[in-house]
């Protein structure tokens, strides 16, 4: 636990002086999340109290960041598979201002604090640096050849009744001139996304973790509680009379309705086991994003007693939107047949608290480790995936992040213009 916490509300400060902020203070971690609605952003420095085991958070610490990595038993050199902490400085931008939240720690600076907090008033945002070119190709893991055979192994699992849904990933790599910024490569990429959480971890100097993630794992305000299932994708054409026409051929795609509906139904059967009744909210959408477009469902959840945010996060992750169906078949099948570490791709992010808690999915994400950047994204394969269209489908997961750096979109093996 923090030995003392203190909070105070702060004037004068704009939502564009954050990351300056951050990249001007020498304390680690670095941290920034923005809610899908913009309503909450958070940029938080050092770490006051870790937490061991999700269980052990106390019920009185006012908002605990949580991390998850994919799978619980593997993740990637400096980014533990599970992180639960109190920050030593938050500054939160809500409806109701400007919030300046203090933890002190056992081993706590008192000194940097001070050098950290004396920067607030001096910071302006800067012209941002730019990114240094890419000096090779982008490089895939796995490559198209396995990618198909890894589809194939999915579907000959289907077709055996093992199984229902995998979801497959792919780590693509580059390589810069030089190490870009984190922080130059989070604002540029941020600039052009829509309708998403914002999250950047770094841990240390020279390696970080950004995801602009569309998805919520879970959202509780008191005792509401909403999930969601996002999954089933199709590029998004620039016109808005091509993207209607498009919307309306997915929501009316059978493969895709079929990908989705598996998702809702893992959502709805894991939170029956905890006592949680759920029902769907409204007709299926479509969540528009920058050059694609995923069918969405929202779903509201019910019990009394609620139960612990963390067990309800730890129940439905990883969800068919990520996993595959059924849940532990899937996660074996992975365990064998996927060969990348997936560390902090496609798992959570974000914070609990008594009042309220608000879990995003780690996904549309990179780590820039040095000069190198690996972007991550998967595909839901179900009987009727073409390996071809969903080796496409990444593509178009990562089309926005490599349009930042890669001229002329010449990574993309189908075009689809970014509106
Ligand atoms: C796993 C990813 O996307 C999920 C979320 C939306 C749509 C999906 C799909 O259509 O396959 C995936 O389930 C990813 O982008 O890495």
């Amino acid at each position: 636990m923090p030995l003392l916490q203190l909070e105070e509300p702060l004037g004068g400060l704009a939502t564009e002086a954050l990351v300056p902020w951050l990249q001007a203070s020498d304390r680690f971690p670095r941290m920034l999340w923005q809610s899908r609605d913009g309503q909450l952003t958070v940029a938080a420095l050092g770490l006051a109290s870790r937490f061991k085991a999700p269980q052990e958070h106390p019920t009185h610490a006012r908002r605990i960041w949580c991390v998850a990595g994919f799978d619980a038993n593997q993740s990637w050199n400096g980014y533990p598979a599970h992180l639960s902490y109190i920050p030593e400085i938050e500054l939160e931008h809500s409806p109701a201002g400007w919030t300046l939240r203090i933890s002190l720690g056992p081993e706590t600076s008192v000194e940097q604090l001070q050098r950290s907090l004396a920067t607030l008033h001096r910071i302006s945002p800067e012209p941002d640096a730019g990114l240094p070119p890419v000096v090779a190709p982008v490089r895939h893991q796995p490559q198209q050849p396995q990618w198909c055979q890894q589809v194939g192994a999915v579907q000959r699992a289907i077709a055996d009744g093992e199984l229902q849904k995998v979801v497959l990933a792919r780590q693509s790599s580059l390589r810069f001139e030089a190490a870009p910024s984190l922080w130059s490569l989070y604002r540029s990429w941020s600039q052009q996304a829509l309708n998403c959480y914002r999250f950047v971890f770094e841990p240390a100097p020279g390696d970080g973790f950004i995801s602009l993630s569309p998805e919520r794992l879970m959202q509780r305000s008191g005792d509401q509680l909403l999930t969601e299932a996002l999954a089933g994708t199709a590029p998004r054409p620039s016109q808005s009379a091509e993207a209607r026409d498009a919307s309306l051929e997915l929501l009316a795609d059978s493969k895709n309705r079929h990908e989705h509906q598996l998702v809702i139904e893992d959502i709805q059967h894991k939170l029956a086991s905890i006592g949680l009744s759920c029902s769907q909210r409204c007709e299926t959408s479509v969540l528009q994003q920058r050059g694609i477009q995923h069918l969405h469902q929202l779903l509201q959840g019910y019990a009394n007693p609620m139960p612990a945010d963390t067990l309800i996060a730890h129940t439905l992750h990883p969800t068919a939107a990520v996993g595959g169906l059924p849940g532990e078949a899937a996660s074996r099948f992975l365990c064998h047949n996927e060969s990348l570490v997936r560390g902090w791709y496609a798992g959570y992010c974000g914070y609990l608290a008594p009042a309220a808690a608000e879990l995003a999915v780690t996904i549309r994400s990179a780590r820039l480790q040095g000069n190198e950047l690996q972007l991550f994204a998967g595909a839901g394969i179900v009987a009727l995936s073409d390996p071809l269209a969903e080796w496409q489908e990444l593509d178009q997961k990562i089309a926005l992040p490599l349009s930042l750096f890669v001229p002329g979109e010449e990574h993309v093996s189908r075009r689809t213009s970014l509106s």
